[in-house]
């Protein structure tokens, strides 16, 4: 008899509905959305899909999709900004990977109970619609991840 485990998925199925799954997009920290924005639209030869200013993060973004891949632009809007720091710390370049996830809360208490640092203990609006959590760069080899879960309505 299968044992079943929360939402009624046997729990040797369960672990396949906690996971990362694809890249949900890239984040890439730039001094001006503006010129940035000329800059990849010129690269991608497509021009970004969406503006939006995410206060809570002390930033404003520029969305790309080029086939299934996206691309977020980010400026700083204030100098506490984890934008702002990276860029006078490191300069421009490429600032975290976001993955897309089904469940982030199951997804942070897996991550936590595998031992990594989350930088927020609960969801937090990101841009595009999502769910957001961080993981701490020196828990995963120096990359900062995203996790985004789309918003249910
Ligand atoms: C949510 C809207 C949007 C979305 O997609 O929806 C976004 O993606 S918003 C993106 C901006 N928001 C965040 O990045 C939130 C999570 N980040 C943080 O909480 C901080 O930036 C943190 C904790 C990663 C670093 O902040 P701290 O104040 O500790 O800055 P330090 O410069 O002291 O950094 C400590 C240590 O971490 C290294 N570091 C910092 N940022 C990164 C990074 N992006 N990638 C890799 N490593 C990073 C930094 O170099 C320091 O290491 P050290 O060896 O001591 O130099
Ligand atoms: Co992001």
């Amino acid at each position: 008899m299968s044992v079943i485990f929360g939402r009624n998925v046997p729990l040797h199925l369960h672990h396949q509905l906690t996971m990362l799954t694809n890249v949900e997009h890239l984040g890439i920290a730039v001094k001006s959305l503006a010129a940035s924005d000329e800059l990849f639209t010129k690269l991608f030869n497509v021009a970004p899909y969406k503006h939006e200013e995410v206060a809570s993060e002390g930033v404003t973004t520029s969305f790309f999709k080029i086939n299934q891949t996206k691309i977020e632009l980010l400026e700083a809007t204030n100098p506490d900004s984890p934008i702002a720091k990276f860029v006078e710390k490191k300069g421009e370049g490429i600032h975290h990977i976001a993955f897309e996830v089904d469940d982030i809360l199951s997804e942070m208490e897996r991550l936590k109970n595998e031992g990594f640092v989350l930088l927020n203990e609960t969801p937090k609006n990101g841009a595009d619609n999502k769910l957001v959590c961080f993981l701490h760069p020196k828990g995963t080899n120096g990359v900062l991840i995203e996790l985004c879960q789309e918003k249910k309505d």
